[in-house]
């Protein structure tokens, strides 16, 4: 039977390590990006980030976030710090309950309005997502940070199907030509990346993160449609009133003396 977990009360963050005790481990996720400290690494070659927009993908509520899973062979990720050829599996987002939280990572202490993760699998070493997301380089994320200013056309394709997944475990197709890379900042060259874990249960300890430094703008009113999900099915609160999936970001967790290299000076 798994386990439930989340981000406030007795099954809050806290609390993770009694039942996945990964939660505890000396290299977890998120951490605070302290610039002064960061390590530039001039061997890193070009990011290679190479999506078809002819995938067909779901979205769904998985009652933690919006998750769109790709099934699409084409869309992979290698070079800059990896030195294998990943796989993208899903995107989804960690926001707030207002534009002033949301993101998981920090940047000297700032945090952000949400965070785009892009999932990838090591296709080299690993036969399939579930054995890579236990093992050491089997995961990749791009990270993006967002904050609240002018509209973002891109978010619209995958805001359009919020209607179908508000309640959790709602799912939606999404088959119009759609490429997840028009999520990204432009800048795709000066980013920050560092060895770390899922940032939620089981937290394993497989994850390379590569973080853009480029913020990426979304309106206040998108990101307010990122808070319409529901997190509970059908139950309704004493007031009555639905409860919204809001602040599904983990603290900041100790750097435990790992350095986090950039990719410029
Ligand atoms: C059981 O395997 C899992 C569980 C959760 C996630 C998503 C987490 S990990 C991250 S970074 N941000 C998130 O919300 C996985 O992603 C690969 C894999
Ligand atoms: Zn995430």
């Amino acid at each position: 039977k798994p386990v439930a977990w989340g981000y406030e009360g007795d099954i809050g963050p806290c609390n993770w390590h009694k039942y996945f005790p990964k939660a505890g481990g000396k290299r977890q996720s998120p951490i605070d990006i302290d610039t002064s400290a960061t390590q530039y690494d001039g061997s890193f070659k070009p990011l290679r980030i190479h999506y078809d927009s002819h995938m067909c993908s779901s979205l769904t509520n998985n009652g933690h976030t919006f998750c769109m899973s790709v099934n699409s062979d084409q869309c992979n990720l290698s070079g800059g710090p990896l030195e294998d050829k990943y796989r993208l599996l899903q995107f989804h987002c960690h926001w707030g309950s207002d534009d002033t939280k949301g993101s998981e990572h920090t940047v000297d202490g700032h945090q952000y309005a949400a965070e785009l993760h892009l999932v990838h699998w090591n296709t080299d070493k690993f036969k399939s997502a579930d054995e890579a997301i236990e093992k050491n380089q089997g995961i990749a994320v791009l990270t993006a940070f967002i904050k609240a200013g002018k509209e973002h056309r891109g978010w619209n394709h995958v805001l359009s199907h919020f209607k179908d997944i508000k309640k959790v475990q709602g799912t939606s197709t999404v088959n119009e030509d759609f490429n997840p890379k028009c999520l990204l900042p432009e800048n795709q060259t000066d980013y920050w990346t560092y060895e770390g874990s899922l940032t939620t249960p089981p937290c394993h300890e497989s994850v390379r993160f590569i973080i853009f430094k480029e913020v990426v703008e979304v309106s206040s009113e998108q990101l307010a449609q990122f808070r319409s999900l529901c997190v509970c099915s059908s139950r309704k609160r004493d007031t009555g009133e639905d409860e919204h999936l809001v602040d599904n970001f983990r603290p900041i967790q100790p750097l435990n003396g790992r350095v986090v290299k950039a990719s410029f000076q």
